[in-house]
Parts: structure tokens; sequence; C-alpha cells
């Protein structure tokens, strides 16, 4: 007699497949076998943005198995390249620059990863050339936000030109020459006029930004887009809770206020003429309303995109890290 389907013993549950191997800092300490340490603690001082902490045991541990990794990943790549030449039958062919992105959210401290790395890179005899995007340069200026009723949506999607972004990306990656881009100042917190961002042909190219891990839209017609995730060989989310990043942002406000926000042509400059508490609650208010939500919506659900997560703790060290295998 044949059992009915329900009573049948459940097959044994498959186990969970996960892309990444999950590794503590001292694991992954332990790969980064003899890479030299190539900075020193008054370059790393430099390096550092505000309210980061990192010191040459942050670099040594973390950062230095991170440079060992990609200067492999870039050697592989040139190889696939190679293979690549040899069936289009274009002979040996300059190679194309390697594109890192790095995402996360505002204040958790991108900006130092991605200088880091320049530098960490740049030292490998096999790609001097190492160059830096921050994405907010493709920020529309006020003036369009405004019109496009943005300004309170600043780093959202929607708040860039993100076919140009793409556009560059396209072109570095593609060997053009020279490529520029706009800059974005966070003193006048606007794009600044007249002002380029040169790249000519670089062996690296990192881009930093909040979105940069962003799936492009759909095309009105249902035609696929590019966006600029599509160009990266290895990307790395900077993580932490959300509870510490929240933190850091507030209390690097406070350290702004003090310096950068001094400064007359700083568009902050009203917050250092009101009281602390005052400044603050703004803060707060713009953390709640634009920053949180565009980690929530926008920035959080593309971590499952990275080659690489870097987890950090509540003092900014990072704790432990995702390696993407599959
Ligand atoms: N209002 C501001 N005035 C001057 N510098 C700022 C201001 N806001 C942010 N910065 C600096 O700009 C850089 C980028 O900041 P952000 O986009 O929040 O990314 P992250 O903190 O992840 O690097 C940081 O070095 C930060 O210290
Ligand atoms: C300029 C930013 C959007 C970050 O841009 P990114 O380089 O990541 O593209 C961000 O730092 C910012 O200013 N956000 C607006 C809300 C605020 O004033 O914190």
């Amino acid at each position: 007699m044949t059992r009915p389907a329900s009573a049948l013993p459940a097959p044994p549950a498959a186990p969970a497949v996960t892309p990444y191997v999950d590794l503590s800092r001292a694991e992954w300490s332990a790969l980064r076998e003899r890479t030299p340490l190539p900075l020193t603690a008054e370059e790393v001082e430099r390096l550092r943005g505000l309210g980061d902490v990192i010191d040459l045991d942050e670099v040594r541990e973390v950062y230095l198995p991170l440079s060992r990794l990609l200067n492999l990943y870039v050697g592989a790549t040139h190889g696939l390249r190679g293979a690549l030449n040899t069936f289009l039958g274009e002979g040996a062919q300059p190679g194309t620059p390697f594109v890192i992105g790095v995402a996360g959210s505002v204040a958790v401290g991108k900006s130092t990863v991605a200088r880091l790395l320049r530098e960490l890179l740049a030292r490998w005899p096999e790609h001097p050339r190492v160059e830096l995007l921050t994405t907010d340069g493709f920020l529309l200026p006020n003036a369009e936000l405004h019109r496009r009723g943005l300004m309170s949506r600043k780093g959202f999607p929607e708040s860039y030109d993100r076919r140009a972004l793409t556009r560059f990306v396209a072109e570095v990656k593609a060997g053009k020459p020279e490529v520029s881009a706009p800059v974005y100042s966070h003193l006048i917190y606007d794009i600044v006029p007249g002002e380029r961002l040169v790249v000519r042909r670089p062996d690296i190219l990192i881009v930093e930004g909040l979105n940069v891990l962003q799936p492009a839209l759909p095309g009105r017609d249902g035609r696929t887009r590019v966006a600029v995730a599509d160009f990266f060989d290895f990307s790395v989310y900077v993580d932490a809770r959300i509870e510490d990043i929240e933190r850091w942002y507030l209390d690097r406000f406070r350290k702004l206020r003090q310096t950068a926000f001094q400064n007359p042509f700083s568009y902050f400059r009203k917050y250092t003429q009101v009281s602390e508490e005052e400044a603050l609650d703004y803060a707060r208010n713009t953390w709640r309303t634009i920053n949180r939500p565009n980690l929530r919506e926008n920035i959080a659900p593309t971590r499952g995109r990275a080659n690489l997560v870097l987890r950090k703790g509540p003092d900014h060290t990072v704790r432990r890290l995702s390696l993407r295998k599959l």
C-alpha cells in the first residue's frame, strides 16, 4: 500500500547555499601572505575621513589582504582579456582599466576606504596609475534639483545624471584617451561650475558612491539598459548597523560645525550661528528624512551584489568580511 504523499518523511533539507564565504577579521587577515606594508602612519592619517578610526593595524589586517586580492584579480582579468583577443583574432590589445565600485551609506566611511585602496593599489608595479571618481560629481546641480522638486532627495538614484555617469565609466573602460567628469563640492553643497575631473587611461578606476551597485532601470520600450555596475570588475560594500551610522553622521556634523562649516563659503555656515542643539536637530532631520530612507530603500538592498562586504563595528573598525565566491 502506498502512503499518501503528505505522510512521506520530508527529504533532508538541502544545505543553504550562500554565494559568500564569511570570514572573521583574524581569518581574513591571515590571507595577506607576505604583502609588505607600503604606507606610513602619517600617510594613513592624511587619508582618514573625519570621524573614521583607521590606523596601521587596520591597514595591515584589513586593507593589505584586500590589496593583494585585487592585485590577483587584475592579473587574472588581463589573462581573460588575452583569451578574448585570441578568440576575436585581434592579437595583443592594450588592456582596459580594471574598475572597482565602493558602495555604502552616507557617513559609513566609503571615501576613506576608496582613498586607502587608491594608495595601496598604486604601490603595485603592475598598476601604478589608479584614479578615483566619486559619484557626487554626477548629482544634478541644485538649480536642476529645485526645478524637479528633488532638493530633499539628494543622494537618491533619481538625483543623479545616471546616463552621464554610466557613459563616463564606459568610456574609461573602453580605453578612451581622456574622459572628464563634473566635480561636486561639499563646501558649496553643489556642482562646481566649470570644474572637471580628467581621467587619462588609468590602470585602475575606483568609483565610489551611495548608489553604485544599483541595477539599471528598465528602458521605456522594455529594452535592457546598462548601469555603472555593469562595468565593475570588483565591488566593495561598506556595511554597519544603521544606529552606528546615524551616530557617525551626527558626530561628523558636530565636528564639521567646528571646522568646514566655519568657512564663509560653506552652505552650512548658518549652523555655526545657532546653538549646537538647533544645528543637531537639522542634522537629525536630514538623517531621518533623506539619508536613512535612502539607505533602507536604495542602498542596503544592493549589498548582495557586492563581491566583498566589509562589516564595521560601532567603533568603525572592520569586524567581519563576506567574500563572494560563487
Ligand atoms: N557638509 C560637509 N562639508 C564638508 N565635508 C563634508 C560634508 N559632508 C561630508 N563631508 C565629507 O565628504 C566625504 C564624503 O562623505 P559621505 O558621502 O557621507 O561618505 P562617507 O562618509 O561614506 O565617506 C567625507 O570625507 C566627509 O567627511
Ligand atoms: C553628496 C552625497 C549625496 C553623497 O554623494 P556620493 O558621492 O555618494 O554620490 C551626500 O553626502 C549628501 O550630501 N547627501 C544629502 C543629505 C545630507 O546633507 O546629508
